[in-house]
């Protein structure tokens, strides 16, 4: 698609998502976007995966805002996995505390689900997976780190983006699946499903 009218402005997103971090990643991309919150409960389904969670959650919400909005509508879900347990946002300092003295030393996988509603109502939806490893944290790291307060909104209580750069020693995969946005699958998506990038 190299000959395409210059002058035409691809249309705009929807981004189904009240997360700073996906309204910044989808930013740099420079394709006109407005932001719309889904608003979701969102609950965990015991009899799925992490995996499955995180793309069923992407499409429930590309899927609610898309029956508000119509158009092209994305969203994204992002859930860590410890061995057998999904960790959430933390509720509480304390659950932090617990959350990053779980993860520390020791290996995670970080899964993002993304989802693309199209304008014809076409539902599409993948999952990406990085693995990520903390280093072991003094006591004193960790409380420097629940004080900062970051990483209560986050999954698994940290951000790898922010101050919590210093906690992780190593990523295998995607590093921006690891923040909550897998760019280049969405760049893909978008790609496959005819919506004019260029
Ligand atoms: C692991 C990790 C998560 N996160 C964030 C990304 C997501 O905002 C959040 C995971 O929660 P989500 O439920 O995926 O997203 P959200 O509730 O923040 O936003 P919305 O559902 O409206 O899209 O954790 C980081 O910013 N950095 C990290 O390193």
């Amino acid at each position: 698609m190299a000959n395409r009218d210059p002058a035409l402005t691809p249309p705009t997103l929807v981004l189904a998502s009240a997360s700073p971090r996906r309204r910044e990643l989808l930013a740099r991309l420079g394709l006109p976007f407005t932001v719309r919150p889904a608003g979701l409960e969102e609950t965990l389904a015991p009899g799925r995966s992490p995996a499955e969670q995180a793309e069923h959650l992407a499409r429930a919400k590309a899927q609610a805002v898309w029956r508000e909005t119509g158009g092209w509508v994305v969203a994204a879900d992002t859930v860590v996995a410890l061995e057998d347990a999904v960790l959430g946002k933390p509720r509480t300092p304390e659950e932090n505390r617990a959350f990053l003295e779980r993860l520390s030393g020791r290996a995670h996988t970080v899964y993002t689900g993304l989802a693309l509603y199209t304008p014809g109502g076409e539902g599409r939806s993948l999952v990406e997976a990085a693995r990520v490893w903390f280093r072991d944290l003094e006591p004193w790291e960790v409380d420097w780190y629940v004080r900062s307060g970051e990483g209560m909104d986050k999954a698994g209580g940290y951000g790898i983006q922010e101050k919590g750069m210093v906690l992780v020693r190593r990523v295998e995969g995607d590093f921006y699946t690891v923040v909550g946005l897998p760019v280049h699958r969405l760049w893909t998506l978008l790609k496959e499903v005819g919506y004019p990038l260029a």
